[in-house]
């Protein structure tokens, strides 16, 4: 009997606790002047995050839109309902959850607006707080502490380090291109994942003086095996691969016992990679220390150059300017993982794109023609010379990230103060403490920036037409309408880097080669090219926007005639 009014009681305490925050919510919400919409779920909320994925779908399907909130707190809602939810509720709309106010913002002027404001009213969310694993880092510093972050890691991001993007990049390519092209005319599905290990590759160069060959990756092998020592390059794998369970796992306790036999051990041998990580880190970085006392110059990489910097400022500065070894550590990792998936991502969505659509490999092979030509190799390009000039190849990137951009929401805050912002002439309050998600798919698909086809592949459109390849000028986006890499003070310290690789591998692809989807037995090339754009479209966000099933771009590269 006591156990039943226990349990009684705790239920009724469970509801009423709900019901106030609920009304909490709507109470802070109801005063801002956008419309409110509401969802009994909060979006970070646990029961969301594990029963999220099944429930979702399913109260989807009921009737008279009741299950409409799904979009507005499922990660890739703004994505699949393209610029719907913003016609229906306005430029900016609140979901009202118990315990948390959700402001989505898709007006572009205010988006920019909201990215260039001094981040004390405008900080990151606290979602960032789980990059912190390796060390506090530029993504997860706020105030002084983040200048200090970017005074000491965005120098090194020089002209000396585009060059060797640029090569790196270009190795990468030929690698690729040479398995892609060996395959014939069955194809290969593997775009994503190669472009995952160009990407790496590039980055290993670039920020840690490492360079590997490219291997195809349907056939590496990066097996972890426990008790084992991690090569670099597979525990920066594993680490950027299962980001999220290296985040959970960091929650978790070494486990023992019955547990760790059955239910740990995906949590151990997330903790045993992470700690084979730092080690090969603290390694790389006492080689570099060791290299740095006999000479005076510091090698064209991150690693080579923050350590030279904060070691510097210790001896000779007033310390105030340097980072901590954790904080070496945060900013190394950071870097690796900001820059990996995006320039991936980017490069897949292209050649992906560019294989449905013939005739803008012919546009862009034309400048390259006329840039390049066609018999210089690649091992002889200079960046210098060449990428300022390659602007339709940079176009495809522009029209690639507008469409397909890795960011679909940018989530930010306001803060421990209320923040203002000006929506279309009128000006708001919002609350402290409120999550405020900036919807990028709105802002890159507005119609009265984008005209009436904000869903085409057109990469001309940011051509300012002189009709030369290799002399054409590139379009200087109105403002508020393309922020891909962000704004502002915190906008993407490897946008250059980003643009230099997707540069080097589309001309290098498509110097000497194309590609087109492989048709299924009976089909045309047409309804083949119309398969890979719907499945293009398909695409779904795990933590940046991705194809849903990549298999499906089954692509043939070939030699031009
Ligand atoms: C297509 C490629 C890329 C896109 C679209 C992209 C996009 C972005 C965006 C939107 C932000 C702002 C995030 C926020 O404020 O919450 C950002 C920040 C950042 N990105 Fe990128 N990025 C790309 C490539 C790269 C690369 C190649 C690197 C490194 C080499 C990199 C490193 C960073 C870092 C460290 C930050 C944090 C900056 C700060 O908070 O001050 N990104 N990026």
């Amino acid at each position: 009997m006591a156990f039943i009014l226990v349990v009684e009681i705790v239920a009724i305490s469970l509801f009423a606790s709900y019901f106030l925050k609920f009304y909490q919510s709507y109470n802070k919400a109801r005063h801002i002047g956008f419309p409110l919409v509401f969802s009994p779920f909060h979006p970070w909320g646990l029961f969301w995050m594990l029963g999220g994925a099944f429930l979702g779908p399913l109260l989807l399907r009921l009737p008279f839109g009741l299950g409409e909130f799904v979009n507005h707190i499922k990660s890739d809602g703004y994505y699949l309902t393209r610029n719907a939810l913003h016609q229906k509720h306005g430029p900016a709309f609140i979901v009202v959850s118990p315990g948390c106010i959700r402001i989505v913002v898709g007006d572009g002027a205010a988006v920019e607006e909201i990215l260039t404001k001094l981040h004390k009213e405008f900080p990151k969310s606290e979602l960032y707080q789980g990059l912190k694993v390796f060390g506090n880092n530029l993504e997860t510093a706020e105030g002084d502490d983040w200048r200090r972050h970017r005074k000491l890691t965005v120098p090194p991001f020089n002209e000396r380090n585009s060059n060797i993007v640029w090569r790196a990049s270009l190795t990468q390519a030929r690698g690729m291109l040479k398995t892609w092209v060996s395959a014939g005319k069955s194809g290969i599905i593997c775009t994503a994942s190669d472009m995952m290990t160009v990407a790496l590759h590039v980055l290993t160069s670039a920020c840690f003086g490492r360079d590997y060959s490219f291997q195809p990756s349907e056939s590496s092998d990066s097996t972890i095996i426990k008790g084992e020592k991690l090569s670099f390059k597979v525990a920066l794998e594993a680490v950027l691969d299962s980001f999220l369970g290296v985040v959970i796992s960091s929650a978790f306790p070494k486990s023992s016992g019955l547990l760790a036999k059955y239910v740990s051990k995906k949590i151990d041998t997330m903790k045993f990679t992470v700690a084979e990580f730092k080690r090969n880190l603290r390694e790389m970085v006492d080689e570099e220390r060791a290299f740095l006392k006999t000479t005076s110059k510091e090698k064209n990489n991150l690693m080579s150059a923050l350590v030279r910097a904060c070691d510097l400022e210790v001896t000779k500065g007033d310390g105030k300017r340097s980072l901590t070894e954790e904080e070496l550590y945060g900013n190394l990792f950071i870097f690796t993982f900001a820059g990996h998936d995006t320039t991936a991502n980017a490069l897949m969505y292209a050649t992906a794109l560019l294989a449905a659509n013939k005739h803008v490999q012919s546009w862009i092979k034309e400048e390259i023609h006329t840039v390049i030509g066609k018999n210089l190799d690649s091992e002889s390009w200079e960046y210098e010379k060449l990428f300022p000039r390659l602007k339709r190849c940079l176009a495809v990137m522009y029209e690639t990230t507008r469409m397909y951009g890795p960011v679909v929401v940018l989530p930010k805050s306001t803060g421990s103060t209320p923040s203002t912002i000006t929506i279309r002439g009128k000006e708001y309050t919002l609350p402290a403490h409120s999550d405020v998600m900036l919807n990028m798919v709105s802002v890159h698909h507005a119609p009265e920036f984008w005209g009436p086809d904000p869903w085409s592949f057109r990469p001309e459109r940011w051509i300012i037409k002189n009709g030369v390849a290799g002399t054409e000028e590139l379009l200087q986006p109105p403002y508020g309408s393309y922020v891909p890499w962000a704004t502002g003070a915190r906008v993407c310290p490897g946008k250059k880097f980003s643009q230099v690789e997707f540069v080097a591998v589309i001309a290098s692809l498509f110097q000497r080669h194309g590609v087109q989807p492989v048709p299924q037995p009976g089909e045309t090339i047409e309804i083949a090219s119309k398969e890979l754009s719907e499945a293009i479209e398909g695409s779904e966000c795990v933590l940046t926007l991705k194809m849903r099933h990549p298999e499906k771009a089954r692509l043939a590269w070939e030699a031009d005639a």
